[in-house]
């Protein structure tokens, strides 16, 4: 891929685009013309891919050892440790053990990675790296309309923010709980405390109505991971898209191996550009979150078959917030009551009122418990990318961004020994990240679309496009532009709308937003964290 980049890159800076008239000859070599790190010297080149590879094995090989006994991975050990534990001592070995083992490993090849992505950068023609990731979105306002969809959103963050922290204060007292400050992040259910999730009995607003466990119920019909994907494909193909080829079937990695090979588990889907090899490598685990993980993989999967025949100049996403949004979107149908008892995971035939409130709770411990985290991930990275953020202050900066966006402070004091945003992913695989923060927006808004081409009537959140062959129209009819049109072209095509929209997720809400407000009101809670002077430099 980067020898063919650097090859068609370099003859197309040979033509002045603004002599030619066709607008896909136009748009065809101005994204050309970007050739990314292949810009780079050859030895600055090979230090580069080494400085990634070594970011990325570091990631993948960390372990995190108990005193006398085994050594855990992140998947699936010491994130089932970070989902289940409830004894925050626990949890605070996983967390700080993990952010010993990569974050404080990356910090000084983090330095140089930053370096050599700016040099990159400019040899495009770009001011930093930053500058070059937000030109994919081809808006000069970007940064302006993602702050204008954060604020839109803050109102529902910090009412579920007030609850949470009411739950856990419940659970683990006033020592480690301020009902008026930020939330210790270790406590969260999550690694990087970015979907909560797993905290959800914890938070349940009716506990005496807890949902039926669907992992258990998989378990208990000794699902396998085969069927897992089989049953991804076929919520596509019930929609009269495409099946995946026999290649996948043979080419992807389903599960960890068994044979000794130290893989990557962070689950990824690889198109090969050759319009028959596309891969899902994934350790998956026999649980609904792997399930709906799976359908957001097979999202990936399904855009790469519809843009297969496009000339690979085009084989993208509208943007890579509408890739993201792609598999997401399915997982709201996935997830609802009605798919899931259709498929046979749940028995109970209806939900009442509460168990309504109940369910909406777990999918905003998801969803929205994400939204603060997705947008602070890459302005953390085009501050350092822009020079804002200064290499002696990284891990300070960071817990600054954490604390102003997600009211999150870490359990115990950091130095600049650490580098804890190196103990994310997609920062150690230098993935860019805003493509989550749209895509959140994005699959809301194009499940009211879908749902409407479905003929769907009543609640948004009652709604499954499983088998609707209009809302798979509707859906092939954007696939299959791939990136060869602008994107708001793209989404009118879908929603009617030229503009990304937070009234769909608004309204997806909205019942629990009202149950939300009700109950902070009655417990008194103040939403947001004014008492953020943590006890000890920077932690709670
Ligand atoms: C060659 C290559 O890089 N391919 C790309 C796809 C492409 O560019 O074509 C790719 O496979 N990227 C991996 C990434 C994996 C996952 C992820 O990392 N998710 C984010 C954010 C999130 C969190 C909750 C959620 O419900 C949805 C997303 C996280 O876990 O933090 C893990 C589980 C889900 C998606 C992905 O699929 O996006
Ligand atoms: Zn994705």
């Amino acid at each position: 891929m980067s020898q063919h980049t650097l090859y068609f890159g370099t003859r197309a800076r040979m033509f002045k685009i603004a002599n030619f008239q066709d607008s896909d000859v136009k748009r065809m070599l101005s994204k050309l013309l970007n050739v990314d790190k292949a810009a780079l010297p050859k030895e600055e080149l090979r230090e580069y891919n080494e400085i990634l590879a070594y970011m990325e094995t570091t990631y993948s090989m960390a372990q995190v050892c108990l005193n006398e006994g085994p050594c855990l991975p992140l998947e699936p050990d010491l994130e089932e440790v970070m989902a289940t534990s409830r004894d925050q001592k626990e949890l605070l070995w996983a967390w700080q053990g993990w952010r010993d083992a990569v974050g404080r490993q990356l910090r000084m090849t983090f330095e140089r990675y930053v370096q050599l992505s700016n040099k990159a950068a400019k040899l495009n023609g770009y001011q930093d790296m930053g500058a070059l990731w937000r030109s994919k979105y081809e808006s000069d306002t970007l940064q302006e309309d993602l702050e204008q969809l954060f604020q839109e959103l803050q109102p529902l963050y910090l009412n579920l923010h007030a609850y949470v922290r009411r739950a856990l204060y419940r659970f683990y007292g006033p020592e480690l709980i301020d009902l008026r400050g930020p939330i210790p992040a270790h406590v969260l259910g999550n690694m990087w405390a970015q979907s909560w999730v797993n905290i959800l009995d914890l938070a349940l607003p009716f506990p005496e109505k807890p949902p039926e466990d669907i992992t258990k119920i998989m378990q208990g019909q000794h699902w396998k991971p085969e069927k897992m994907f089989q049953e991804a494909e076929k919520f596509f193909t019930s929609m009269g898209l495409l099946s995946t080829p026999p290649e996948f079937w043979k080419n992807s990695m389903m599960e960890r191996p068994t044979d000794g090979r130290e893989v990557e588990c962070h689950a990824s889907a690889w198109d090969f550009y050759n319009g028959k090899d596309f891969r899902i490598k994934k350790c998956t685990e026999v649980t609904i979150e792997d399930l709906l993980s799976i359908f957001h993989q097979m999202g990936h999967i399904q855009y790469f078959l519809q843009y297969k025949n496009l000339s690979v100049i085009f084989r993208a996403g509208a943007n890579p917030a509408f890739e993201e949004a792609m598999g997401s979107v399915v997982t709201l149908s996935a997830s609802s009551h009605k798919h899931l008892l259709n498929r046979g995971l749940l028995s109970q035939q209806h939900q009442d009122k509460e168990e309504e409130v109940n369910f909406l709770m777990s999918v905003a411990l998801e969803k929205i418990a994400f939204i603060p985290f997705a947008y602070l991930m890459d302005l953390f990275r085009w501050k350092v990318f822009d020079g804002t953020i200064e290499k002696d202050v990284y891990n300070q900066e960071w817990w600054n961004l954490r604390l102003k966006y997600q009211g999150l402070c870490p359990p115990i004091p950091r130095t600049e020994e650490d580098f804890d945003p190196g103990a994310k992913f997609h920062i150690s695989a230098s993935l860019p990240y805003i493509r989550y923060f749209l895509s959140l927006v994005l699959q809301f808004q194009f499940h009211e679309a879908l749902c409407k081409a479905s003929g769907h009537m009543g609640p948004l959140h009652r709604c499954d496009i499983y088998n609707s062959k209009e809302a798979g129209k509707l859906l092939e009819d954007v696939l299959k532009l791939g990136s060869s049109k602008p994107w708001p072209e793209v989404l009118e095509k879908m929603t009617g709308e030229t503009k990304v929209s937070t009234k769909a997720l608004m309204t997806y809400f909205k019942p629990l937003l009202n149950w939300l407000v009700t109950e902070n009101v009655r417990q008194g809670e103040i939403l947001g964290w004014p008492d953020f002077s943590c006890s000890f430099e920077g932690s709670c």
